[in-house]
C-alpha cells in the first residue's frame, strides 16, 4: 500500500499537515502579529526576523500567510463538508431509489449546476455581506450539484452488484442495505473527491478574495494577500510570490492526495494493461534453450504484489506448441489458467510481475515493449474471451468492431475492410453477414456474438489462437458448434490453439495436448488422450472423477474433490495438493515433487497412480472423437 501510494502522496500529506498545524496554532506560534503595521521596514525581503519579508505596510508576510491559511483551509473544509452533507444523501437517494426520485433530483441538480456561480456569489455578498460564514455557504452550496452527481454515479454502480442483490434476496431492509452495502463503498470515492474538492474551494476562495468578494481586510486570506501584493510586483515580488507559492503547493497537495485515493478504488487501474516491466523488479529467468517451435513458454511466472503478500498465480510454467495442434490448459478455478494466457500475451494487471520467457517462432516476446507487442497482438496472437457480451463494445456496430483490426493492423481502406469483414463473418458460419455488420451486439444471440469475436480474433490471420473458456457463457448445444468451428478453423488456417477450459469432456474431445495446473504450477502434462486415459498425478485423477460425461451410458456418481485449493500467498513447503490427496505420505509434506517423466508423460508426484490404469477409476474418457 505504501509503495502504491508513492512518495509524492506522502510529501503532499506532510505539506497539508504542516499547513493545517500552522493554521490551527497560528495564535501561539512565535510569529509577529498579522495586522501589526511597521513590524519591520516596508517591502523588505526575507530576513531572520521576517523569513518571508514584509509587505507594503511593513507587516510580516509569513504571519499573514499562516493566518490566511485559517480562512482558506477553513472555507475549504467547511464548504466541502456542507456540499457533502447536502449532496451525498441526495445522490444516494437518486442512485438507489431511481425512478421519480432520480428524475426530480437530477432535474433540479442540472438547473442548479447551470446557474452562473459568480452571479450567485455576487448576489449573496451584496445582500448578506462578505463574511467568512457567507463565503463558506456560497462555496458549499455551489459544490452541492457536483457532489450529487458523484455520489449518484457511485451508488448506481454498486446498487446492481451481486452483493446488494444477495442482501435483497435475504430480505434485508433498504435502509440497512444503504448503510451496510452502499455507503461503505461509496465513501471511498467520496473521500478522494473531498480532497480534490478542497483544492477547488481553496482556488475559488482565492478568486473571490481577489475580486473583493471574500472575507474583508484586515483579516488576511491567501487570495486577498495575492490581490494586495499585485501592486508591489515590481518593487517587492516576494509579497505576491510567497502566498501564491503556498497556495499552489496546497492545491497541488490536495489534488495529489485525492487522485491517489481515487486510484486505490478505481477498478480501471487494476484492469488489463500492458506489463510494466521497467517499473517492477523482473523475476530472474533461468538458463534454457530456445527451440524451433511455434510457441514456447519457459519458466513463465506471474506474481502479484498484494498487501497480504506475494500471490504466485503462475509459477514456473513451461511448454511448447506446434502449428496445427491444440493445447488445453485445465485446472480448478484460481489455478492460474487465465493468468498464464495473459502472461503470454503480456496483458496483466498493473500489480503483476512477470518472469520467464515466451518465444513465438524463436522471437522473444518478453523482450518486447508494450508498444512493440501491439504488432504481435492481433496479427500473430488472437484471443477469444469467455463472455462475448463483455468482449464486444455494446455501443458500436458489429461492422465497426470487425473492420477495426483490419484497418489498424492490415491498413485496409473502408471498402476493402468491409468486404473482408463480410468474408470473415461468413467463414465463422454467420448467415447474412451483410445484415449483421449493421447490428449491435445485443441484437445477436450468444452463439452469434461468440462467432463474431472469433471472426475478430482471426481477422489478421494469427499463428496462435487463445480461447479462454470460449464456451462457458453459451448453452450446451451452441458450445459444441463453437468448438467444432474453432477446430475447423485451426485446420483450415494451420494455426495452433490454446484452449482454456475447466470442462474435461471438451478438452478430451478437442485437445491434442493438455497441461494440468494446480496452484499456479503444472502438475501433469502430455498428450491429452494419454493423460486422460492414464493420469499419474492424483489431482488429474480427481479432476476426471469429478467431471460429468454426457456419453456415459450409466450415470456413475461424480466424486467431489475434497478440501479447497491452497492460499497462493502461503503455499506449503511440500506438495500443494497434499491436504486434499488421499494417497499422500510423509515425504509429500517435506519436499515439493518436481515435474518428471518416468518413461511416460511428465507429472509432479512422489507417489503417482500406476501407469497401467489398474488401480483407479478411469473409464476411457473418449478422445479423438471429433
Ligand atoms: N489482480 C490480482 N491481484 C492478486 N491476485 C490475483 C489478481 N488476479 C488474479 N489473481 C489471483 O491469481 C490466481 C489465478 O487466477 P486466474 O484468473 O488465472 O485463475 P483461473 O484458473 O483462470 O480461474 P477461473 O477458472 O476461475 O478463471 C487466483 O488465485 C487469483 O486470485
Amino acid at each position: 500500500m505504501r509503495r502504491r501510494l508513492g512518495i509524492g502522496f506522502w510529501l503532499a500529506v506532510g505539506w497539508i499537515g504542516l499547513v493545517l498545524f500552522a493554521a490551527l496554532l497560528a495564535d501561539v506560534l512565535p510569529l509577529a502579529r498579522y495586522d501589526e503595521t511597521l513590524a519591520g521596514p516596508p517591502q523588505s525581503g526575507p530576513s531572520l526576523a521576517h523569513p518571508l519579508g514584509t509587505d507594503g505596510l511593513g507587516r510580516d508576510v509569513l504571519s499573514r500567510i499562516v493566518h490566511g491559511a485559517r480562512v482558506s483551509l477553513g472555507v475549504g473544509v467547511g464548504a466541502v463538508l456542507l456540499g457533502l452533507l447536502v449532496g451525498a444523501p441526495l445522490g444516494v437517494l437518486a442512485g438507489y431509489r431511481r425512478k421519480t426520485a432520480d428524475t426530480v433530483i437530477m432535474a433540479v441538480n442540472d438547473v442548479a449546476q447551470a446557474f452562473p456561480a459568480l452571479v450567485f456569489a455576487l448576489a449573496v455578498v451584496a445582500f448578506a455581506g462578505a463574511s467568512l460564514r457567507n463565503v463558506l455557504i456560497v462555496l458549499g452550496v455551489l459544490g452541492v450539484p457536483s457532489w450529487v452527481r458523484l455520489i449518484r454515479g457511485a451508488t448506481l454502480s454498486f446498487a446492481d452488484r451481486e452483493f446488494v442483490l444477495a442482501a435483497r434476496v435475504l430480505g434485508t431492509r433498504d435502509r440497512r442495505i444503504l448503510w451496510r452495502e452502499i455507503v461503505p463503498n461509496v465513501s471511498v470515492p467520496a473521500a478522494s473527491y473531498a480532497f480534490i474538492g478542497m483544492a477547488v474551494v481553496v482556488v475559488a476562495e482565492g478568486s473571490l478574495a481577489f475580486l473583493g468578494l471574500s472575507v474583508q481586510a484586515p483579516t488576511p486570506t491567501w487570495g486577498g494577500l495575492i490581490n494586495e501584493g499585485r501592486t508591489l510586483m515590481e518593487t517587492a515580488p516576494h509579497v505576491v510570490l510567497a502566498p501564491s507559492f503556498v497556495m499552489f503547493l496546497t492545491v497541488l497537495s490536495f489534488n495529489l492526495v485525492g487522485d491517489r485515493l481515487r486510484s486505490l478504488s478505481d477498478v480501471r487501474e487494476s484492469g488489463l494493461e500492458p506489463v510494466r516491466q521497467v517499473a517492477l523488479t523482473p523475476l530472474p529467468v533461468p538458463e534454457h534453450e530456445v527451440r524451433d517451435t511455434l510457441l514456447q513458454a519457459e519458466q513463465l511466472r506471474c506474481h502479484f504484489v498484494t498487501p497480504r503478500g506475494v500471490v504466485k498465480a503462475v509459477d514456473g510454467v513451461s511448454f511448447t506448441l506446434e502449428r496445427g495442434r491444440t493445447l488445453a490448459v485445465v485446472g480448478e478455478s484460481g489455478s492460474g489458467k487465465s493468468m498464464l494466457i495473459r502472461s503470454i500475451l503480456g496483458l496483466l494487471p498493473g500489480t503483476a510481475v512477470r518472469g520467464g520467457k515466451v518465444y513465438l517462432s524463436g522471437d522473444d516476446l518478453t523482450a518486447r515493449t508494450p508498444a512493440e507487442m501491439r504488432s504481435v497482438l492481433g496479427p500473430r496472437l488472437g484471443t477469444v474471451f469467455q463472455d462475448p457480451m463483455t468482449a464486444l463494445n455494446p455501443v458500436r456496430t458489429i461492422g465497426t468492431q470487425v473492420t477495426e483490426p483490419l484497418r489498424v493492423h492490415l491498413g485496409m481502406g473502408g471498402k476493402e475492410a468491409r468486404a473482408e469483414a463480410i468474408r470473415l463473418l461468413a467463414s465463422v458460419g454467420i448467415p447474412d453477414p451483410v445484415r449483421v455488420l449493421g447490428r449491435y451486439p445485443h441484437q445477436l444471440s450468444g452463439g452469434m456474438r461468440q462467432r463474431v469475436t472469433i471472426a475478430m480474433a482471426l481477422s489478421c490471420g494469427p499463428d496462435v489462437l487463445f480461447a479462454d473458456e470460449p464456451t462457458t457463457a453459451l448453452d450446451v448445444t451452441i458450445q459444441d458448434q463453437v468448438l467444432r468451428l474453432l477446430h475447423q478453423l485451426r485446420e483450415e488456417r494451420d494455426m495452433a490453439v490454446v484452449l482454456v477450459s475447466h470442462d474435461l469432456s471438451v478438452v478430451a474431445r478437442w485437445a491434442d495436448e493438455v497441461i494440468v495446473m494446480y496452484a499456479g504450477k503444472v502438475v501433469e502434462r502430455g498428450p491429452a488422450a494419454e493423460v486422460f486415459a492414464r493420469p499419474r498425478m492424483p489431482y488429474t485423477e480427481a479432476l476426471l472423477q469429478a467431471a460429468p460425461r454426457l456419453t456415459d451410458p450409466v450415470h456413475h456418481r461424480l466424486r467431489e474433490i475434497p478440501g479447497r485449493p491452497p492460499d497462493l500467498v502461503d503455499l506449503p513447503a511440500g506438495c500443494a495438493f497434499l491436504p486434499r490427496c488421499p494417497y499422500a505420505q510423509e515425504r509429500c509434506g517435506r519436499e515439493a515433487p518436481p515435474l518428471v517423466a518416468n518413461g511416460g508423460h511428465p507429472y509432479a508426484c512422489w507417489y503417482p497412480r500406476s501407469s497401467d490404469g489398474t488401480d483407479r477409476l478411469v473409464e476411457g474418457v473418449e478422445s479423438g472423437g471429433r
